[in-house]
């Protein structure tokens, strides 16, 4: 039985948010206000919600917000002539388009076509492969957050196992990239993983981005280890993680809880990302 350190992504999110408001005054006397323009497409509510929490963090730190919202009957063609349009406004800094997109509207092509330069959510392929080569370009706020919640929490991630279970672009990958930048020891497991257990066992800091409520039970983790449960899933009214929280809490040295861990983080990295853009670009 250990007494876990509860990582406080809301309390982290809200420090970053406060020294944010120090740059954008710092580019507003330069006479740059930050601009993000954010797209929402259709009726998704677990997006307006995300859309509307990112507008209120933009006026709380000062970045102005451009809202486009479209209709669940928006053609490709649309989208990217607006993205298009977006990509040739100087005072624009950054552009972010709420996924997911509605059914026949390929994603992969939308991110593309946004400058690289104002990729603030760090998806498209070259924001993707600056990651991989160790150039400068936009990290995916997801894993950026957790990036920062271990930094500011003191947990050290050079020379340690750290395994991700998970693949996509968004999370998964980025995540094993930016652990390999810090010196971590990487291990990237997903579906097809033989004896996943076995290798999730192996982890001082396992990061969990499986998509299946509640996954993780304690015969996944190693006594001590660290756990990042990035999953946001609603049972029975209620919110959880990836992780079985109750069921690990006592065998863990820190993790992040479900509401309140990484979720505020993404939100805290996507307006870091814009103020980047907003110095980058003038
Ligand atoms: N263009 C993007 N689309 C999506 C992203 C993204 O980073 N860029 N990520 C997710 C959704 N997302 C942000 O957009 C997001 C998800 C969750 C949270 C959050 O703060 N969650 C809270 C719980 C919220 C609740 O009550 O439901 C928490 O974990 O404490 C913020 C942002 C997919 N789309």
């Amino acid at each position: 039985m250990m007494a876990a350190k509860l990582i406080d992504g809301k309390k982290i999110s809200n420090d970053i948010k406060e020294e944010l408001k120090g740059k954008v005054a710092e580019l507003k006397n330069k006479g740059i206000t930050p601009t993000l323009a954010v797209v929402l497409v259709g009726k998704d509510e677990a997006s307006k919600v995300y859309v509307s929490h990112k507008k209120k963090a933009c006026e709380y730190i000062g970045i102005h917000s451009l809202s486009y919202e479209m209709s669940e009957e928006t053609s490709e063609i649309e989208l990217l002539n607006l993205i298009n349009e977006l990509n040739n406004k100087k005072d624009v800094h950054g552009i972010l388009v709420q996924l997911p997109l509605p059914k026949g509207i390929d994603e992969q092509k939308v991110i593309k076509a946004i400058d690289p330069s104002k990729d603030v959510d760090g998806f498209h392929p070259e924001s993707v492969g600056a990651l991989s080569i160790g150039q400068v370009g936009f990290v995916s706020c997801t894993p950026y957050g957790i990036i920062e919640l271990l930094k500011r929490s003191n947990i050290d991630i050079e020379g340690k196992e750290c395994v991700v279970i998970g693949r996509s672009n968004i999370v998964g990958k980025p995540m094993g990239m930016l652990l390999l930048r810090e010196n971590g020891t990487v291990t990237i497991c997903h579906s097809r993983t033989k004896d996943l257990k076995e290798v999730t066992k192996r982890a001082d800091i396992l990061v969990a981005a499986i998509g299946k409520p509640k996954f993780v039970t304690k015969e996944f983790v190693k006594d001590g280890a660290v756990v990042i449960d990035v999953g946001i899933h609603r049972v029975d009214g209620k919110l959880c993680g990836d992780v079985d929280f109750d069921d690990v809490v006592e065998h863990v040295s820190a993790i992040t809880p479900v509401p309140g861990g990484v979720g505020p983080m993404t939100i805290a990295m996507l307006m870091s990302n814009c103020v980047q853009s907003a110095e980058r670009l003038g």
